[in-house]
C-alpha cells in the first residue's frame, strides 16, 4: 500500500495530497530563530512528573520507533510550562538523519541537530489521546534535540531494545524507564503553536522546544540507523531522515521562557 513516509514518492513533499492539513496556517516544525522569539516573563517552568511504572511497550511503527505509557491516570504529566491543565505522556520517540550534519525537525536560525526527542502529551479536559488530538489545544509535545559528544548511558537502555524491533511492527516490552532520564539540565524552552509533523499533520500541537541538548555518541547514532522503515519479509530499507522539514510560520509568534 502507497501509505505515508519519507521517501521521493511518499515523502513529506507529497503529504499535501493526501492530508490537506499539510499547507494550514499552524504547521510544524519550524526553523526557530532566537533573536525573533519574545521572551514571556509569564511564562511558568516546565513541570513533568514521569512515572517509571508507566512504562508499557517500545516498538517501531514504521515510520519511527516510540515508547508507550499507561495513560489511564495522571501517574506520567506535564503541567504549567505555557499550558494550563493536566496533560499525560502518551509515548515518546525520535526523528534522525542518515548522517551527523541533519535529523532534527526544528532547526535553530538553521541549525539542524542529528535527532530530536519527541514527548507526546494530550489534555485530559478531554476523554481520549484520539478525542485531543483533534483539538487546537489537545496535545503538548516537548521537543529535545540530540547533539554529538559523549555516549548517553540513559539512551543506550533504548538503543538495547533495538534488536528486538529492527522491523515494522515489530513490539516487545520495556518497562521501568524514566523519560525524565532523557531531559536536559536545564529547561529553558521556545514555544509556539503548531501541528503533528507526520500525517495526519492535525494542527492540535502546543510545542515546547526545550534550548539545551542532551548528548548522543556518533557509535548510537549508528544504532538508530540500524532500524528498518521495512517489514519482515520485505526488502530491507534503513529507517533514517525519517524528519520533515522546517515549514512557513505564517505570522506565528514563538514565545521564549528565558532571557
Ligand atoms: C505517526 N504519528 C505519530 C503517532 N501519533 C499518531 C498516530 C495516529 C494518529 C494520530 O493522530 C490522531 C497520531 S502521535 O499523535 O502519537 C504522534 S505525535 C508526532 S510528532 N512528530 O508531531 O510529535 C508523531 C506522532
Ligand atoms: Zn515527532
Amino acid at each position: 500500500s502507497h501509505g505515508w513516509g519519507y521517501g521521493a514518492n511518499n515523502g513529506p513533499d507529497k503529504w499535501c495530497d493526501n492530508f490537506p492539513n499539510a499547507n494550514g496556517p499552524r504547521q510544524s516544525p519550524i526553523d526557530i530563530v532566537p533573536g525573533d522569539a519574545s521572551f514571556d516573563g509569564g511564562l511558568k517552568p516546565l513541570k513533568l512528573k514521569y512515572d517509571p511504572s508507566t512504562c508499557l511497550e517500545i516498538l517501531n511503527n514504521g515510520h519511527s520507533f516510540q515508547v508507550t505509557f499507561v495513560d489511564d491516570t495522571n501517574s506520567s504529566t506535564l503541567t504549567d510550562g505555557p499550558i494550563s491543565g493536566i496533560y499525560r505522556l502518551k509515548q515518546f520517540h525520535f526523528h534522525w538523519g542518515a548522517s551527523d550534519d541533519k535529523g532534527s525537525e526544528h532547526t535553530v536560525a538553521g541549525k539542524k541537530y542529528p535527532a530530536e526527542l519527541h514527548l507526546v502529551h494530550w489534555n485530559t479536559k478531554y476523554p481520549s489521546f484520539g478525542e485531543a488530538a483533534s483539538q487546537p489545544d489537545g496535545l503538548a509535545v516537548v521537543g529535545v534535540f540530540l547533539k554529538i559528544g559523549d555516549e548517553n548511558a540513559k539512551l543506550q537502555k533504548v538503543i538495547d531494545a533495538f534488536d528486538s524491533i529492527r522491523a515494522k511492527g515489530k513490539q516487545t516490552s520495556f518497562a521501568n524507564f524514566d523519560p525524565a532520564t532523557l531531559l536536559p539540565g536545564c529547561l529553558d524552552y521556545w514555544t509556539y503553536d503548531g501541528s503533528l509533523t507526520t500525517p495526519p499533520l492535525l494542527e492540535s500541537v502546543t510545542w515546547i522546544v526545550c534550548k539545551e541538548p542532551i548528548s548522543v555518541s556518533s557509535a548510537q547514532m549508528a544504532k538508530f540507523r540500524s532500524l528498518l522503515f521495512s517489514a519482515d519479509g520485505e526488502p530491507e530499507c534503513c529507517m533514517v531522515d525519517n524528519y520533515r522539514p522546517p515549514q512557513a510560520l505564517k505570522g506565528r509568534a514563538v514565545r521564549a521562557s528565558f532571557k
